[in-house]
């Protein structure tokens, strides 16, 4: 008997893609993909039609679709159902001051405690105060806030639907509790000046947000982040670094975190449970972007930072091209310490901005462990850890095993899981990954002793360069 086949979409930052699985057994049968436009502003309809585009003749026998999209990007309607404005995505950061006046107006244990997080300007609740702030006229015509995958779910459905999400994506907005699983309207109304737009309805990790038009089940979708926790069928004690345009932490939890420092964001997962996430703005573009600067390609990238010793002969590179999020610096220029004659090299500069690029989430990682995450190993994810000087360097600088599973896009894989959850509507995901079974890359002790040198030359370097503690604060 021939077999469902379901399909996955990630909707991320810089492209979309896709992939048409075998719903029993996971396997990838066809691929698709298509750009995003530049810039942290988008009209949704761009990424309607980078999704037409990615899935143009894939979707041929297909019973099922979800979708996986970039988290926290604020999509605000009007009555009529058209965009207002252009989102304002997770990386724009000039809702900065907005973020710090939240913060400031209700307090940092008090953001723990309702929503798990503290808003920074990634956070959709901080784009809403800014919209109210500058934007009034516009702020008094919408009549409904959606994410990125909130939106491409509805568009799919065609607009009469109601529009739905679910608890994963839900717990980036700032207005939603991961704990309770309900909205924090009081929160919502406060920080976009009193207005209490439509949000749209949270769904359970199986259910079924509607049908195309050409009746292809359609299930609730999550944040990407969430979508691949879902694709690595993600277990206690595996820990998933993932370097795309945002590079991110992150594990499963049965517990919801509330970290008052804002290290770690307290998410929801795509399962029921809870997913503690640190992100930094800057990961994979650090590469291209210094790669770029030496003007060679990301493979010879990757021989120059191979051919440096550990440590980049003392150069540190502190890599906010973007301004940074973890730490909380969105106005950050990048920086590079310890340059002398000897070690301004091409092949050093390479090497630290690996390292400077891991530094940042091995950070996240440690603040993790804070909170209580095991960690058993990492999992190396997102176009970064295609890099051969990534893969070498991380298990230095993380001090634990690094699995690189096998090269898969696996918030797309993650959404087509959810998707043949909800076609079988059975009460657990199908099994699709025996095991990564993967030869772990593990340090070594003098790996470890290294990794920690270059982790603690990073964190002064942050305390040199932006005047923050370099060691996470006593209560
Ligand atoms: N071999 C490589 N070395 C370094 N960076 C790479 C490599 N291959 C892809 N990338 C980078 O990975 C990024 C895309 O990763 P991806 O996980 O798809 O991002 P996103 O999901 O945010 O759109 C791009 O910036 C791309 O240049
Ligand atoms: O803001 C976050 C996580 O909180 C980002 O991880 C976004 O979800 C974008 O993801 P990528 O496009 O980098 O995968």
């Amino acid at each position: 008997m021939k077999s469902d086949l379901v399909a996955g979409i990630d909707s991320s930052t810089q492209s979309t893609k896709v992939v048409v699985c075998d719903a029993d057994t996971g396997e990838i049968v066809r691929t698709g993909r298509a750009s995003h436009p530049e810039g942290t502003e988008v009209a949704p309809a761009a990424w309607w039609d980078a999704f037409r585009e990615a899935t143009d003749g894939l979707l041929d026998g297909v019973g099922a679709i979800g979708i996986g999209g970039q988290q926290h990007g604020m999509v605000t309607l009007d009555e009529a159902g058209e965009v207002v404005r252009p989102a304002l995505l997770w990386n724009d950061t000039r809702s900065a001051k907005a973020a710090e006046d939240l913060g400031g107006e209700l307090g940092a244990e008090n953001w723990a405690k309702s929503v798990g997080s503290l808003p920074v300007a990634s956070f959709t609740v901080t784009k809403l105060r800014w919209m109210a702030e500058n934007e009034p006229e516009l702020a008094d015509r919408v009549a409904r806030v959606l994410l990125p995958h909130d939106w491409l779910t509805w568009r799919l459905l065609g607009q009469d639907a109601e529009p739905v999400t679910d608890r994963g994506d839900a717990s980036g907005t700032g207005y939603f509790s991961p704990s309770t699983g309900t909205y924090r309207q009081d929160l919502l109304a406060h920080a976009f000046g009193g207005r209490t737009p439509e949000l749209p309805k949270v769904i359970g990790p199986a259910e079924t947000a509607g049908h195309t038009p050409d009746g292809i089940l359609v299930s609730a979708g999550t944040g990407d982040n969430m979508a691949a926790a879902l694709g690595l069928e993600l277990v206690p004690g595996d820990v998933v670094v993932s370097l795309g345009t945002s590079g991110t932490v992150f594990g499963v939890s049965e517990t919801a975190s509330a970290d008052s420092s804002g290290i770690v964001a307290g998410f929801a997962d795509a399962t029921g449970r809870f997913l503690p996430l640190a992100c930094t703005l800057n990961a994979a573009r650090v590469l291209t972007a210094t790669s770029a600067m030496l003007g060679v390609e990301l493979a010879e990238f990757d021989k120059l930072a191979l051919a440096a010793a550990p440590g980049s002969g003392g150069l540190t590179f502190l890599p906010y091209l973007d301004g940074e999020r973890t730490p909380n610096l969105p106005d950050a220029k990048g920086t590079l310490f310890g340059l002398n004659r000897a070690n301004m090299t091409p092949e050093n500069l390479a090497r630290a901005a690996v390292e400077g690029m891991l530094c940042g989430l091995a950070a996240g990682l440690d603040a993790l462990v804070e909170q209580g995450l095991e960690v058993r190993r990492v999992l190396l994810i997102g176009g970064g850890a295609q890099s051969a000087a990534v893969r070498a360097v991380a298990p230095i600088v993380f001090g634990v095993p690094v699995v690189i599973p096998e090269v898969a896009e696996y918030v797309a894989v993650g959404a087509a899981r959810q998707a043949a959850w909800a076609l079988a509507s059975s009460t657990e995901p199908p099994r699709w990954q025996e095991d990564h079974g993967y030869t772990p890359l593990e340090p070594t002790e003098a790996d470890r002793a290294e990794g920690h040198r270059i982790q603690q030359r990073h964190l002064e370097a942050r305390e040199l360069g932006h005047g923050i503690s370099a060691k996470p604060k006593e209560d």
